[in-house]
């Protein structure tokens, strides 16, 4: 038997609530002592905070795929780590694993259908890029562009980005640039973000919504206007950009992250002006989930870990709310 540290919820911040560190608490638990048949025993390493768990912490998440997580169960979702048992034909001791349903656990016995393993030399040994750039956010990144964007090399098209300075938004600010637009200005919330997108990660320009008007800067930045939009906000933000978006532009309808401490559906309704100009200019804004295109993933991990190591994407490593803490034995 083992003595585990684990994280449950413990209260609801209701539908409208802001979530705060109380609404968790770290116990202990015991794991074991048998492992089934087809089980492992997994170490923790790297765990990912997204926003769709805002969601999770509801008692109806609002989206079908989103099961609601437990009040005093142990919270899951994207992780990383090292098989150290295995009754398993397909795991052996020392693989390098991940799941969606990674338990908030310092250990955990885990049924080997709910892993997938990983290569470690696919990201150089950097192996919480299978979080990031590397793993979901990167193939959301990287199919919400391909899916929906519309991108067209040689068309002389200016992409914005919003949430651009995270996960999913600063691999597709850079996809944007490796597929041929001319111009890629990313929104984010602060000066010294809007230097790493612009210094760093090769954005031709950033705005910071928390100063000065959006629309103003927005105009400036993109003198041609916008052909497509990676939406991962919504909100005054996102009505800000689809007001200045040419005729037969495309929204990609990726996350709304400024309302999800509200209580309204998703996606939230837009207001009307909004709606207007998305049906005057004759603008495409599909909802796109990562989820939906499983067979591409393969493919895709191939891709954005190529693009990482030969450096054309970068990732924004000081960027991401990975929690870095490595949970030791
Ligand atoms: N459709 C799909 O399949 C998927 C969708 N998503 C969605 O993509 C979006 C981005 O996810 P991801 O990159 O992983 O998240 P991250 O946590 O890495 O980044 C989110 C960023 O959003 C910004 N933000 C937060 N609140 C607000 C606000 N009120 N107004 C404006 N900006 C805000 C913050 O940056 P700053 O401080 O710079 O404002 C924050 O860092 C989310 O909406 C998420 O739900 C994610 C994965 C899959
Ligand atoms: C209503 C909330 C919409 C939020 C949009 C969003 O962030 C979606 C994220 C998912 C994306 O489609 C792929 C993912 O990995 C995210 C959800 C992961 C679901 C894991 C399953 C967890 C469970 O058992 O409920």
């Amino acid at each position: 038997m083992l003595l585990v540290q684990r994280v449950v919820l413990n209260s609801r911040p209701g539908t409208d609530g802001e979530p705060v560190p109380g609404h968790f608490r770290v116990e202990e638990a015991i794991v074991g002592p048998f492992l089934k048949e087809g089980q492992v025993l997994v170490r923790t390493l790297f765990l990912s905070v997204d926003p769709y768990m805002r969601c999770r912490m509801n008692e109806d998440t609002g989206a079908e795929y989103l099961a609601p997580w437990g009040l005093s169960e142990c919270v899951d979702g994207g992780g990383v780590g090292v098989v150290e048992l295995s009754r398993c034909d397909g795991l052996s001791v020392d693989d390098m694993v991940t799941s969606f349903n990674w338990h908030w656990q310092t250990q955990c016995l885990m049924d080997e259908k709910l892993l997938q393993k990983v290569e470690p030399q696919l990201v150089d040994g950097h192996i919480s890029y299978f979080l990031g750039a590397v793993g979901m956010p990167g193939l959301t990144a990287l199919l919400g562009v391909r899916e929906k964007g519309h991108v067209t090399d040689g068309a002389n098209q200016t992409m914005v980005v919003s949430g651009a300075a995270g996960a999913c938004g600063s691999v597709a600010g850079q996809i944007g640039r490796v597929d041929g637009c001319t111009r890629v200005v990313g929104i984010c919330g602060s000066d010294e973000k809007c230097r790493v997108l612009v210094e760093d990660l090769g954005f031709s320009a950033a705005v910071n919504y928390r100063q000065g008007d959006v629309a103003t800067a927005l105009k400036e930045s993109c003198p041609n206007g916008v052909d497509v939009y990676f939406d991962n906000v919504g909100g005054p933000i996102s009505d800000a950009v689809i007001a200045q978006m040419n005729n037969d532009g495309h929204v990609i309808l990726c996350g709304q992250i400024s309302q999800y401490n509200k209580d309204v559906p998703y996606p939230p309704p837009l207001c009307d002006e909004t709606r207007e100009a998305l049906k005057s200019k004759n603008i495409t804004r599909e909802r796109f989930t990562v989820l939906n295109y499983m067979e591409k993933h393969e493919a895709g991990i191939i891709q954005l870990s190529q693009w990482v190591r030969e450096g054309q994407i970068k990732v924004g490593g000081n960027l991401r709310q990975i929690i870095q803490r490595c949970w030791r034995r």
